[in-house]
């Protein structure tokens, strides 16, 4: 010991750290660790270094008693493997976040209590996690789908609640959730389904095909009232999780984030939603009658019998009238190519090779949640009865009602036709009588907009710049792609319209419906943000939507990216001046100089937004100007 106090003038950091840990957690003194030589540490039970520094620290089965008091193990930055499995440690964890090399956690077979440790959610280098056999409480963090590289993640037997995350990781081999205390559908991620029901058994409240329990509490879409699951966001939140902000679902533009509006609104929807089932109901049950007599008629007439109308109403085939061979579609000034087009009112309609994963029925008992309320219609968040989770977009029929049905088919069937891995795919669309569905993805990662705003600060710090670029690029990447797939335009990017997808890759949504709603939309210019995307052209007449608009949009949503600042806070300055006040601004967070290489991104943001169109750049001459800019980075970072 008095070696070992010759020493503590001088003990490496990381032998500090273990002693540190050691004082708290072990009480009964059953680890006997001392030091006469500088590196002995290295040599202590359970520890494992390299290079001097410790990167295991395995103490399994070794009667530890007492805590895991912060600011101990978690100074050590290099360690890839900490056990402390099948001892008698109890109390909450500290923060972990500085362990961002570790791999594998084994914390199982304790007494610890307290709620999920969030910041083992930034560990994004994580294989295993096990918290098995504890006395953990609380909600499940949405942000755990982070973990990309997880393989093994065993939680069961604590006192978990709330419903249970929609893993998506593709490395999943090893789960369990079992002897917990979570409710609600049991999410048919790809991921999940991987699982049998001994990895969700033991908690009553969990439902769904995975537990072989109906979920039967859960509210129809279209009808019901607004008790409806606590949105995935909120978990995240009580959670305190600020490394997570912005990654919880949407709602909207923060006037949309106010709670009272949100339940007002869900609620007048819901109403809404009610007669509109009515009248689909209505609708569905006198195609049935038609579908029926049609078939009476057909087998009088002994027609082929491709041409009788399905059983039951699915979309799987879609009765249709004579198909119409049309040169072209043209929808509000758009032309679409040609379309086959089929008159399929009264149906779901699946887009071109889409799998159809549920009935038009299924749809309408799905419990609905609202996400917000939009330019030309509202979108909703829908669990279907097979735990499959879409979105849905329902348009204001007032706002597209100089649409036919049969342009809007076409459209449709154009828009439904695109897929890049920067689009939220559109899978089927519905409607009849002036009801109109689109179906889209859910995004369990929320927008852009939430990413570069927060949920919590009026002012967030700007995104790195690089993850700028990335976003740009993504971006970029989808809006090139509608432009030259069939001559469509997004006509309303904004960053409430790019969703995180699994990999926090940035996908387009929305796109090309506005041109289903001529007069452009009254909310636009309520909206201060969503004006000021909007084109010059633009804001003259909806009628003069282009790619170059696009391009526009484009050019805000950078500066948007760059400065965090929304469009509406955006000055009006001549190019040469842009690059000087993203600069002020990104410093004036940073508290320090910005990497200079930005302002790159800022002349692309400048050339997008000039006045006039044939001034702006096509949607692929930004693509090149940014891989130009990625591929100067990378020299430059490589060569430095
Ligand atoms: N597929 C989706 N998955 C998850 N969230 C979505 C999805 N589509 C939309 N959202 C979110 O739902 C909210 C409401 O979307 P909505 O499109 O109705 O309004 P908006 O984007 O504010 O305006 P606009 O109608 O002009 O696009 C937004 O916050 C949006 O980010």
């Amino acid at each position: 010991a008095s070696a070992a106090a010759d020493l503590s003038a001088t003990l490496p950091n990381d032998a500090a750290s273990i002693l540190a840990f050691k004082s708290s957690a072990d009480l009964d003194h059953t680890l006997l660790y001392s030091l006469t030589e500088r590196f002995d540490f290295c040599q202590w039970r359970g520890v494992k270094c390299a290079q001097g520094r410790v990167v295991r620290f395995v103490l399994q089965s070794t009667g530890l008693r007492g805590s895991f008091a912060a600011d101990t193990l978690s100074r050590l930055d290099q360690l890839r493997v900490l056990s402390l499995q099948d001892n008698s440690l109890s109390g909450s964890l500290p923060d972990l976040s500085a362990l961002s090399n570790l791999k594998s956690l084994f914390l199982g077979g304790n007494n610890f209590s307290g709620p999920f440790p969030i910041s083992v959610v930034s560990l994004h280098r994580l294989r295993v996690l096990d918290l098995s056999f504890n006395n953990f409480s609380g909600l499940l963090p949405p942000a755990l789908t982070r973990l990309d590289r997880l393989d093994t993640l065993r939680l069961e037997w604590n006192r978990f609640t709330g419903p249970l995350p929609p893993l998506n990781q593709t490395l999943l081999r090893s789960f369990n959730v079992s002897g917990n205390n979570l409710t609600g559908p049991v999410p048919a991620t790809v991921t999940i389904s991987r699982f049998g029901s001994s990895s969700f058994s033991n908690n009553p409240g969990l439902c769904g095909e995975m537990v072989n329990r109906a979920c039967r509490s859960r509210e129809p879409f279209f009808g019901g009232n607004a008790s409806v699951p606590a949105p995935l966001g909120q978990s995240a939140e009580s959670h305190g999780a600020a490394s997570v902000v912005g990654l919880s679902p949407p709602l909207g533009s923060p006037k949309k984030q106010k709670k009272t509006g949100v339940v007002l609104g869900f609620t007048v929807g819901v109403l809404v939603l009610i007669s509109a089932v009515a009248i689909i109901v209505t609708l569905v049950k006198a195609r049935r009658n038609d579908s029926s007599s049609e078939i009476r008629s057909n087998s009088a007439s002994q027609k082929e019998p491709s041409a009788v109308a399905p059983e039951r109403v699915e979309a799987t085939p879609p009765p249709v009238d004579a198909p119409v061979e049309k040169p072209e579609t043209e929808v509000n000034g758009q032309v679409v190519g040609a379309q086959r087009v089929q008159r399929r009112s009264g149906y779901l309609v699946f887009s071109t090779g889409e799998p159809e994963l549920y009935t038009l029925e299924q749809l309408m008992r799905a419990s609905a949640e609202l996400l917000g309320r939009g330019s030309i219609g509202t979108t909703y968040k829908a669990v279907l009865d097979n735990q499959l989770i879409v979105t849905v977009k329902r348009l204001d029929s007032n706002k597209t009602a100089a649409t036919g049905e049969e342009a809007f088919e076409g459209h449709m069937e154009a828009v439904g036709g695109l897929r890049h891995p920067n689009l939220v795919p559109v899978r089927a669309y519905f409607q009849a009588k002036g009801e109109r569905l689109v179906i889209f993805d859910y995004m369990p990662n929320g927008s852009l907009y939430n990413l570069i705003h927060g949920s919590r600060s009026a002012r967030a710090k700007p995104l790195h710049w690089t993850s700028c670029l990335k976003i740009a690029e993504d971006v970029a990447q989808g809006l090139g792609y509608i432009h030259q797939s069939s001559r469509l335009i997004h006509g309303n990017l904004k960053s409430s319209n790019i969703l995180l997808g699994p990999d926090f890759e940035a996908c387009l949504t929305d796109y090309s419906l506005s041109a289903l709603a001529p007069e452009g939309s009254v909310h636009d210019q309520e909206d201060p943000d969503s004006w000021a995307y909007r084109a010059p052209e633009v804001r003259k007449s909806a009628l003069c939507a282009g790619p170059r608009s696009d391009v526009y949009a484009f050019g805000v949503l950078l500066l948007e990216l760059l400065t965090g600042r929304h469009p509406s806070q955006h000055p009006f300055l001549a190019s040469p001046e842009m690059p000087g006040w993203v600069q002020a601004v990104r410093e004036d967070h940073a508290g320090g100089a910005e990497d200079g290489r930005l302002g790159m991104l800022v002349e692309v943001a400048a050339v997008c937004r000039s006045a006039s169109p044939e001034q702006r750049p096509t949607m692929w001459q930004v693509l090149k100007m940014i891989h130009e800019i990625k591929e100067t980075v990378i020299e430059e970072d490589s060569t430095a």
